[in-house]
């Protein structure tokens, strides 16, 4: 398995604002593997992602990628993780709001140590000619392809995608039309 979670649990807040998220999740993905992850909204799916991303602690569990145990790493490692190993596509993009396209992108690309080229990664996600635009001028979906490229660029091993093809008014995309996906519920 290039990614396996095991009975990994994960709550907020204490006392009357206690709330377990995440009760012990147990899963794998093989290398090359996409896979879907299913809930009702509020069910653990960002926060699951998240964990797995090293943006968020777990309270309990093991999360392993590519051997590598991630859940309580130090700050160093965690950093070369998420630099190296890990492409994360948030949900609302997170796109700096005062950098261009191409700067966006270009932020992760000097990070990484295996970047793509960044002129065929914009030519393919339809973004060289809003290369030079901040973010506040693109569409909704330019935004999206923006955070999408940013990262791409690093040709991560792991990609985690928190709904990359949803603008989060117009309706979620169902694991139907991921039909090769494999799906967790
Ligand atoms: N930082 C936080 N502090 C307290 N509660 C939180 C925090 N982040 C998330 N939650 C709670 O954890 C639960 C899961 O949230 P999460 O964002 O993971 O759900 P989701 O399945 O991704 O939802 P959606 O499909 O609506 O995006 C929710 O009840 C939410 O209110």
């Amino acid at each position: 398995m290039y990614l396996e979670v095991k009975d990994l649990k994960k709550s907020y807040g204490e006392g009357g604002g206690y709330v377990q998220v995440l009760k012990g999740i147990t899963a794998g993905v093989e290398k090359s593997e996409m896979c879907v992850i299913q809930g009702t909204s509020g069910s653990g799916k960002s926060t699951l992602l998240n964990c797995i991303g090293g943006l968020d602690t777990v309270d309990s569990g093991s999360i392993v990628v590519d051997g590598m145990e991630v859940a309580g790493l130090g700050s160093k490692a965690l950093s070369d993780y998420r630099r190296n190993k890990l492409g994360f596509i948030f949900q609302f993009y997170n796109l700096v709001p005062n950098l261009t396209v191409k700067e966006n992108i270009q932020v992760c690309q000097y990070l990484t140590k295996n970047p793509l080229d960044l002129e065929e990664l914009l030519q393919v996600l339809g973004l060289t000619e809003h290369q030079n635009k901040f973010p506040a001028q693109l569409s909704g979906g330019q935004q999206q392809r923006c955070a999408i490229a940013r990262a791409l660029i690093k040709n991560p091993g792991l990609l985690l995608c928190d709904e990359p093809t949803c603008d989060g008014s117009s309706g979620k995309l169902s694991g139907d039309q991921f039909p090769a996906c494999r799906q967790i519920e």
